[in-house]
């Protein structure tokens, strides 16, 4: 059994885990949206909580819309603070450049993956301690077949 938190909900539909064990709670639509190629809408899930403080709900997108229709997330993963109440909404796109995709009331349009999150305390420094990897980033690795580093 994994752990688990109390969230409250108000809810026309309330989200719903398919599978025991699974991370995201399917998110309901709760109103009819067409969106053309290329067009992207907010849709509403009549869905408000109350998440504990320390906890973040993240509004991912379904990888199935996503793989067949090209149906995404814009702001992936949305973040849904401890302190909002109102409507969690989701930022739908439509990447596919010729095919409508209709969004009917009930579809489970996105998941709300629920998680502890840590607050930084920022402490200002004159310069940052070392580390192995340093400055390198944005693919300083490459992009074939890493061969080298710590697990080689
Ligand atoms: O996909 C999302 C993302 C956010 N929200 C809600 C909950 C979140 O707490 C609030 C603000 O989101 P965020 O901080 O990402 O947006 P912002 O553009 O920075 O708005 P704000 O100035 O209100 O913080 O909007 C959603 O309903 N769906
Ligand atoms: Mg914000």
């Amino acid at each position: 059994m994994t752990d688990s938190v109390e969230v409250l909900i108000t809810a026309d539909r309330v989200p719903s885990y398919a599978h025991a064990g699974d991370a995201g709670a399917d998110l309901h639509a709760a109103e009819a949206v067409v969106l053309e190629p290329g067009e992207r809408a907010t849709v509403a899930t009549g869905v408000a909580i109350a998440l504990p403080d320390g906890y973040v709900g993240f509004v991912v997108p379904r990888s199935g819309l996503a793989f067949k229709h090209g149906i995404t997330i814009v702001n992936a993963p949305g973040t849904v603070d401890a302190g909002y109440r109102g409507e969690i909404k989701v930022a739908l796109l439509n990447t596919d450049s010729s095919e409508s995709y209709t969004i009917e009331p009930g579809d489970r349009i996105a998941q709300l993956v629920v998680m502890p999150v840590s607050r930084a305390r920022f402490i200002e420094v004159e310069r940052l301690p070392g580390s192995q990897r340093g400055e390198g980033g944005f693919g300083s690795t490459g992009f074939g077949e890493h061969k080298s580093g710590v697990n080689a």
